[in-house]
């Protein structure tokens, strides 16, 4: 059974949803939280991201993140937060999943996202971190509405919380 000091929220966010998602997740769990944070950020512009992430996605650029998350080894539970970007994972998770040791984790992915769901992002996340058991994926339409608290209720049951 997972427990709040075992357990890290980690999330990428562009617009907001996924930190308030996440934010949400903090104060029903009580654990601790890592923004994933880009040392050259994304445009602000809705178009220019667009392309950005495309062209990043196509490249398959690993984007350097600031700072880093103080002791992984203490972790064994990962929620995972991230908007759905052109069908997958935005690709500073990537440089994420790649700068730690996933063997042994548990991984647990929420995806804010335009009506996309999951896309590719669950297999995604998988190859990158073969060692790690990636399960339980939750799927939430933009901020989640008013169904959000409910639906990461009954999402943490599920995750043993
Ligand atoms: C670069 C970019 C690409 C996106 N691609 C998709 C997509 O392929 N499918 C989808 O359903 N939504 C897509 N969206 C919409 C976001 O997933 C959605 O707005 C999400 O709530 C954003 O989360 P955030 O506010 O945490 O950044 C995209 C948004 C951006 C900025």
């Amino acid at each position: 059974k997972p427990t709040k000091e075992k357990t890290l929220i980690v999330f990428y966010s562009w617009g907001g949803n996924t930190r308030d998602i996440a934010r949400t997740i903090q104060k029903k769990t009580g654990a601790d939280i890592f923004e994933i944070e880009l040392v050259k950020p994304y445009s602000d512009d809705y178009n220019t991201v667009l392309k950005e992430a495309q062209r990043d996605q196509r490249a398959q650029a690993r984007p350097e993140i600031k700072g880093k998350v103080a002791d992984m080894a203490k972790y064994d539970t990962i929620l995972l937060g991230y908007p759905n970007w052109w069908a997958s994972i935005p690709m500073p998770i990537a440089t994420f999943l790649e700068s730690y040791d996933f063997a042994g984790k548990t991984v647990s992915p929420f995806c804010s996202n335009g009506g996309g769901r999951l896309g590719q992002s669950v297999s995604a996340i998988t190859k990158l971190i073969p060692a790690a058991v990636v399960q339980n994926p939750l799927s939430i339409y933009y901020d989640g509405g008013s169904s959000l608290s409910a639906d990461l209720d009954a999402w943490l049951k599920k995750n043993g919380f």
